[in-house]
């Protein structure tokens, strides 16, 4: 007999409704470290509950949702980590994205109150205590540059290979953090000179960064604000993950900047979580609800979007290209 609870509608309303255990489950698991810990070899469940330090109580069912997310395996009352696990959740890896799970038990205390911005429009956070150009906690400081590598990581080679680069000498990575990304620009293309263009309390962080990747001499560091400040010029000016933080206006204002800072012949190039023309990918519109709820008046934003404000600061759209991590590149030259 089928009853109301076995349509696939209803399975699928009280998955969704169920949503935030996983994700919790999924932050718990990186914040004790089980990932780390499975890396080393497969454990019983006494084992790990020994070495994690976690209750018996709720042990099996978050062990066993792990499994059931694809995140564990279980054989002869043995867990291990999944080739997912095993590639992306270990600090340390190449592969490693487990850093965004660190950031996101703030995300999730951030999201608590939806109804509430839903019906405000805004947190009323202060611009400054976002992104502010004034001393910051270093560790802070460092380890949300730890979280951008570790997403910006996977992106770095795409941008290595998306532009045709031996046209250009230089490039200047506009927001670019630590240069993790320049640094792979660099990599690819030794012939480039980049800059980074960030706030200046990331100067050392950047220079630690650099000189770590060996690219300390081909890289330069220029400390300031984009709103406020020149941008450094250059034949490519990268915004990577930047435009989002801001609102409509301030993304036009700041590709018009743009404009005048790069050499005729030269390229803007884009990438953020833009969001399909039709407004439909759920993933990209749950990133963009989140930068509604985590900055004043930042949010993703479509492709056609970004187009419309390259072309009005005076750049000719080139194209438009998918990136992995839902990230979109776009790209829009300047006349020579
Ligand atoms: C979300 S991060 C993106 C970092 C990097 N481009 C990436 O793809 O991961 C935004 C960057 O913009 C920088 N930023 C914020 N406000 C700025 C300003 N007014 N002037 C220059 N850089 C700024 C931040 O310090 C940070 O490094």
């Amino acid at each position: 007999m089928t009853t109301v609870s076995d349509t696939p509608d209803v399975v699928k309303i009280l998955q969704l409704s169920a949503s935030h255990g996983t994700s919790k489950v999924m932050q718990s698991a990186a914040e004790l470290g089980v990932f780390a810990l499975l890396s080393g070899g497969a454990l019983t469940e006494p084992e790990l509950r020994e070495r994690l330090g976690i209750h018996a109580r709720p042990s099996r069912e978050f062990l066993d949702i792990l499994v059931a997310l694809g995140m564990l395996e279980r054989h002869g009352g043995r867990y291990r980590n999944s080739a997912a696990a095993e590639n992306h959740l270990v600090p340390g890896r190449a592969g490693y994205v487990g850093a965004f799970l660190q950031v996101a038990p703030r995300l999730y205390d951030e999201w608590s109150d939806l109804t509430a911005l839903l019906r405000k429009g805004t947190k009323g956070q202060d611009p400054e205590e976002l992104f502010g150009d004034q001393p910051k906690d270093p560790a802070i400081l460092r380890h949300f540059m730890e979280c951008m590598d570790a997403i910006n990581s996977t992106i770095a080679p795409h941008i290595a290979q998306g532009l045709d680069w031996s046209r250009y000498q230089s490039f200047v990575d506009v927001g670019g953090a630590r240069g993790n990304v320049a640094a792979a620009v660099i990599d690819a293309h030794p012939h480039l000179r980049g800059t980074v263009f960030d706030v200046r309390s990331t100067e050392p962080l950047f220079s630690e960064h650099v000189t770590r990747l060996g690219k300390a001499e081909q890289i330069g560091f220029v400390g300031g604000s984009f709103f406020t400040d020149p941008l450094p010029r250059g034949d490519v000016l990268i915004f990577g993950h930047v435009l989002h933080d801001w609102s409509p206006e301030q993304r036009q204002d700041l590709l018009a900047k743009a404009y005048e800072a790069v050499s005729p012949g030269g390229a803007v190039a884009v990438y953020d979580r833009m969001i399909d023309d039709e407004r439909t990918d759920l993933t990209n519109l749950l990133v963009s609800l989140n930068m509604i709820i985590m900055t004043p008046a930042g949010s993703e934003y479509t492709i056609g979007e970004c187009r419309h404000w390259a072309e009005s600061a005076g750049f000719v759209f080139d194209s438009a290209r998918p990136l992995p991590s839902f990230d979109v590149l776009v790209v829009a030259s300047k006349p020579a």
